[in-house]
Formats: structure tokens, sequence, C-alpha cells
């Protein structure tokens, strides 16, 4: 096992700067996740890990040592890609074995080791095939297998399951996440699937433009994004927001928005004016025309069986979605509603996109807990 630590990582490709400035410290044993938009530099921050890719700036280091300069074979990682990159031409057990081969370890002892990784990856019956004889969730396992086979200090997986169909994923990311119960060996992991992300990470590292906008527990990033960024990544369907002004004189102290819509806030916040709620659509409760908070249209509802999603159109450019465990009745489709929801569901923002406290946390609270 080993911790991870980058300092001041910055990366170009010609004048194209891809990742600014990155510091992150993952320690022994964590499940770390990178996640963000397309092109935001995840698969090239973990490549900079691995040494598959030279930083342009900034040191890298690796169970306390400076591998900055140090190649990726001797950096005790082992990679997992999206493609699975397995020897064609090879059966399964010489793919899972083929890196104890190229270190010259006995045949007997290589026998062994593929043996064990294959039961423990459920492929032990497959040793015989070649990669085209094999589904997509057996590729993956045997790509999995040829990485643990090496017993590296750090698995660094770019996006693992994005091949494979929903219900394959749910069952390699169970097995992932018991791989890491097991081996406890510190794991970085790429994801666009906002579930894998949740389930599997210690914590959740959010990106955007190769700069990192947070990073938490699975939980913090939910309850307390650092900003409106954050707040609209993690989640989905995800936080509804609202353009509000605050009032001045003798109204400080509310925001007033469409609607009818009314909120009691710290005035003269000190980061600022507030520009925007959000509120998440399990914070909102539909009810009728004229007993919400808000009035809006109902303008569709998605039924998933096990729960509802109403869209409901506040203002001409603003739709927000509630998640209703009931259905509204088909007829009420084009007329006006009610929102309700307590403040303490509502997140705030200032015009440059910080979140900041729509009231003054109690005494004690932490900010785990503040809203
Ligand atoms: N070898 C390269 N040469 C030039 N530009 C590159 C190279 N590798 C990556 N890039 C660029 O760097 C940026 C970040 O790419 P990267 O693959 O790290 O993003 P990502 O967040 O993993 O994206 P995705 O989620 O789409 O896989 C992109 O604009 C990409 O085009």
């Amino acid at each position: 096992m080993a911790s991870v630590s980058l300092e001041s990582v910055s990366k170009n490709f010609g004048t194209h700067t891809v990742i600014q400035g990155v510091d992150l410290r993952i320690n022994d044993g964590e499940f770390v996740v990178f996640v963000g938009p397309s092109g935001c530099g995840k698969s090239t921050l973990l490549r900079i890990v691995a040494g598959l890719v030279a930083a342009s700036k900034g040191v890298v280091t690796i169970g306390g040592e400076d591998v900055t300069d140090v190649p990726a074979s001797r950096r005790g990682v082992a990679f997992v890609f999206q493609s699975y990159a397995l020897y064609p031409h090879m059966s399964v057990a010489r793919n899972i074995g083929f890196a104890l081969e190229t270190l010259g370890m006995a045949k007997e002892a290589i026998s062994q080791k593929v043996s064990s990784v294959a039961r423990m990856l459920k492929v032990d019956h497959l040793m015989d095939r070649r990669p085209r004889e094999l589904s997509g969730g057996q590729r993956q396992r045997v790509a999995i297998g040829r990485a643990l086979v090496r017993q590296p200090e750090i698995f660094l997986f770019d996006e693992p399951l994005s091949n494979l169909d929903s219900d394959l994923r749910m069952e390699m990311r169970m097995e992932i996440a018991k791989l890491h119960d097991d081996l406890k060996t510190t794991m970085i992991y790429v994801t666009h699937d906002q579930s894998e992300a949740m389930t599997l990470a210690d914590r959740i590292v959010v990106l955007n433009h190769g700069r990192i906008e947070q990073v938490g527990t699975p939980r913090e990033l939910y309850h307390t994004p650092d900003n409106r960024f954050v707040a609209s990544f993690i989640g989905s369907p995800r936080m509804n927001f609202l353009a509000v002004s605050p009032k001045t004189g003798a109204d400080a102290g509310t925001i007033v928005g469409p609607g009818n819509l009314t909120i009691a806030m710290v005035a003269n916040n000190p980061a600022g004016p507030i520009a925007e709620i959000g509120i998440r659509p399990e914070g909102l409760r539909l009810v009728g025309a004229d007993q919400g908070r808000i009035t809006c249209t109902l303008e569709r509802v998605e039924d998933l069986g096990h729960e509802h999603f109403a869209y409901c159109r506040i203002t001409d450019d603003t739709v927000w979605v509630i998640r209703v465990a009931k259905a509204p009745a088909p007829d009420l489709i084009g007329q006006a509603v009610g929102l309700d929801f307590t403040d303490t569901a509502l997140f705030a923002f200032t015009a440059d996109g910080n979140r900041v406290l729509l009231s003054p946390p109690a005494a004690g609270q932490s900010k785990a807990n503040e809203r």
C-alpha cells in the first residue's frame, strides 16, 4: 500500500494547459474517484500518477518517494484501461501471468499466482480461451486479474466499466468494491458514472478545466458543495437553480424570485449578494396551485416505476425537476401547481458561483451538516 501526493502539478500539451496547479494527497489504502466533465483532465491526471504522461511542472510522490522522474514500470502501479488492452493472441492464463513472465519468475510460481487470481475473479474456467472468445465482463475481469497478479501498491482504473451493459456494470462495481475491501490497496478510479463515484469512493475529486473544484466524501459533496459547479455536477437528476434578487433597504433580509417566491436570508451576506438559489429534486413537494411557496406549470411526468419525476416550468427559461413518489393525476399536466419546501433544503450562490449560507450556522454546527 502507498500514499500518493501531487504538489502543484500542471500539464501542457503544446500551448494547451490541461492540468493547472493540482495539489492532492491520497492516503494509504484510500479509494479516490476522479469525476468531471469530458475533457477536464481526469485521464491525464491519472496517467501522470502512473508515469504514462510526464507532468510539465510539479512533484509526484508515491509512498513518500519523489517519483516525478521515475518510469511507469518502477512506480509500483497497475493500470486497468477502459479498452482492456489484452494481448489478443494469448490465452487468459498467459494474459494474466505475462507481467510475471517478463520479471523472470519461475513457471510454477506464476502458475500458482495466476490460478489464485483467476479463482478470485471467477475466470478460472476460461484459462485456455483467447480474449475474442470472452464476453466484455469476462475480458474486464482478465484485465483486472492482470493488474492484480503484480500485487501493485496502487491500482489505477480509467473508466474500466464503461464498455459494459448496466447489469454487468453493477456486478463489476460490487466486485471492485469487494476487491478494495479485501486488499485495502490504494485505488484511483476515473469515471463518468455518478453512481460508481458515489458508491465506490472514500473521497471524490471533482475536476473542471484541469483544476480541482472540491475534494470530499460523497456525502460532503452532495450536502455541502463549495460552489455551484460541484452542486450541479454531483446528484442525478441535478440540482434545480433559480436566479433571485436580494431586496435592499427596508426589506433587506429577503430574496424575491418568480412565482411569488420569498425567502428570508441573512441581510448583507459578507460573501456578496445571493444571485441564485438551488434545491435538489427531493427537496421539493408538489402541492395545490395556491398552497406552495412558488407557483409553476406542470409540463411533464416521467414514470420510472418506483419513482416519478415531475417537470415544472417556473419561468420561460427555468424548468425544475421534482422527485415524487406518486404520479400526479394526468389532467394536471399543463395546469398551475404549487411547490413547497423548507429553507433548510435550499442552497444559495453568489453571482460568481460561490456557495453562501442563507442563515448563520447555529452555534457548534459543523461543516458536515451546514446548509
Ligand atoms: N496526448 C495529448 N495531446 C494533446 N492533447 C491531449 C492529449 N491527451 C489529452 N489531451 C487533451 O487534454 C484534455 C484533457 O483530456 P483527458 O483525456 O485527460 O480528459 P478527460 O477528463 O479524461 O476526458 P473524458 O472524460 O472525455 O475521457 C482534452 O482537451 C484532450 O483533448
